[in-house]
């Protein structure tokens, strides 16, 4: 077909996880954030959620060597890894089908949930070792990397010392995952020659790190990239998968295996209903409402993507007053707005469905009109403890929670300070709700 080339495809040969945190949901949706086709194998069901797994169904060997044939004949793979085989007759039928055809093999040697499952029946361990021999990278984590080698992995020198023992063993690349270790996250790659990836350790979620991981590598190799470059990228990708997750089910959360492509999704969206807003709010040309100092107009990202003022969008050099008409200086973009920014962050720590905000002009009568319409707080900037004047950007978050005591507002003021102007914030949940406050104050 003439436009077979331009998507790659891999293929997961793996368990589903009806918590979609690990297995095939997780593998399908890291092949989706690396723009590679999906495609499935299935070797077993698990019902399963973020604090057990409640049963598990093995499928029939037979059927899942059909998957792999059936996918392999017609869209052909670029790529495969597997997770969770389960049984020695699985493993047996997917090495048989596997080893004839040429594609890059990662195998996730899946032994146990971290809700503590085996999800590799005991005696399939030799026919998992003869799967090893034919594949491209095993991904081991520490526990099944212990495992393996009959060895204890307490720091990072052990693990290297069984990745080692590992390579004789297997001849194979070996990528020992560093999750379990303690201090930063250093990953170790030994195919005769060794490699480390390390990282930060981040707060997130982290189940299904592991399956995510070793399916982004597999989405890199399907793309033709080295393995190096691969792993490298894998691990950008898990790192913003842990931080950017939801803190879902009652145990282990799963990682968000889309962050990457929610975010860019986001970002976009958040940019252009900014932009529109403004847009609108040029057109109504409230001069009076302009301060000196200028407004700007914000909308952040949504949660879990608020983390910093680089998520924030605003007005690049604020919007200001000329003799007759309210300019803005700059584009909308992130990263632009540092005062405003950091109100609607800090007002999202507590009220994170509210993401946009105004600064208008204060005056008595402006705050008389509001207090009609809405919930109206205030902070007295004079009452500013001493320590928070001194740190730098300090002031509104301060601000903001001392406002926010009295519970949800749609606007807050102060009435400055020594060189102060004084302001007052209108917000909302998005910036068409803060224009349509707005009029009610023009
Ligand atoms: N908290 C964390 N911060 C950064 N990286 C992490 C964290 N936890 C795991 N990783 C990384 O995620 C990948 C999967 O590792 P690991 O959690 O050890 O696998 P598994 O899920 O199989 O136990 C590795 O690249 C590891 O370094
Ligand atoms: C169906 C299924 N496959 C694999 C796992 C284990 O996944 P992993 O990525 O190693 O994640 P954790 O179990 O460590 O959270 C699974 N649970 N289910």
């Amino acid at each position: 077909m003439g436009v077979n080339w331009m998507i790659k495809k891999a293929l997961t040969i793996a368990g589903s996880d009806s918590g979609s945190g690990a297995g095939i949901e997780a593998d399908l949706k890291t092949f989706c954030s690396f723009g590679v086709y999906g495609l499935v194998a299935i070797t077993a069901i698990t019902a399963q959620n973020t604090y057990e797994i409640r049963e598990i169904r093995e499928l029939d060997a037979k059927i899942v060597r059909e998957q792999i044939i059936a996918v392999a004949e017609d869209f052909g793979v670029d790529a495969a890894k597997t997770g969770m085989l389960y049984s020695g007759e699985i493993i047996k039928e997917v090495r048989k089908v596997v080893k004839d055809y040429q594609f890059p093999l990662v195998v996730d040697p899946v032994m146990l949930s971290k809700t503590n499952t085996l999800l590799l029946k005991e005696d399939a361990i030799e026919k998992l070792e003869n799967l090893f021999k034919i594949s491209t990278l095993i991904t081991p984590n520490i526990n099944e990397a212990e495992f393996l080698s009959s060895k204890k992995i307490t720091n990072l020198d052990d693990a290297i010392e069984v990745a080692k023992t590992l390579f004789e063993k297997y001849k194979t690349n070996i990528l020992i995952k560093g999750g379990h270790l303690k201090g930063e996250a250093i990953d170790i790659l030994y195919n005769g020659e060794l490699k480390l990836f390390k990282s930060q350790r981040v707060s997130g979620c982290t189940h299904g790190t592991g399956c995510s991981f070793s399916a982004a590598i597999t989405a890199c190799l399907a793309k033709g990239e080295e393995l190096e470059e691969a792993i490298k990228k894998a691990k950008d990708f898990i790192i913003k998968s842990i931080r950017n997750s939801y803190r879902i089910g009652k145990k282990y959360c799963p990682v968000n295996s889309l962050s990457i492509l929610e975010e860019k999704a986001k970002r976009w969206e958040t940019y252009r209903e900014l932009k529109e807003s403004v847009k609108e709010l040029i057109s109504l040309n409230p001069l009076h409402l302009i301060p000196e100092v200028g407004s700007n107009f914000v909308y952040s990202l949504p949660y879990p993507y608020n983390k910093d003022i680089n998520d924030v969008a605003g007005v690049e050099g604020r919007i200001v007053k000329t003799k007759r008409r309210v300019v803005p200086v700059g584009d909308i973009d992130f990263g632009v707005s540092d005062h405003l920014a950091r109100a609607i962050l800090t007002y999202m720590e507590f009220y994170p469905e509210v993401r946009s905000c105004l600064n208008i002009k204060y005056s008595e009568k402006t705050i008389e009109k509001a207090k009609k319409y809405f919930k109206v707080s205030f902070y007295d900037r004079r009452k500013e403890p001493e320590d928070v004047k001194k740190r730098e950007g300090a002031t509104i978050p301060w601000g903001v929670r001392e406002a926010l005591k009295f519970g949800k507002v749609d606007i807050i003021y102060h009435l400055g300070d020594y060189g102060k102007e004084p302001m007052i914030l209108i917000f909302g949940k998005n910036p068409k709700e803060v224009l349509e406050k707005l009029r009610l104050l023009i």
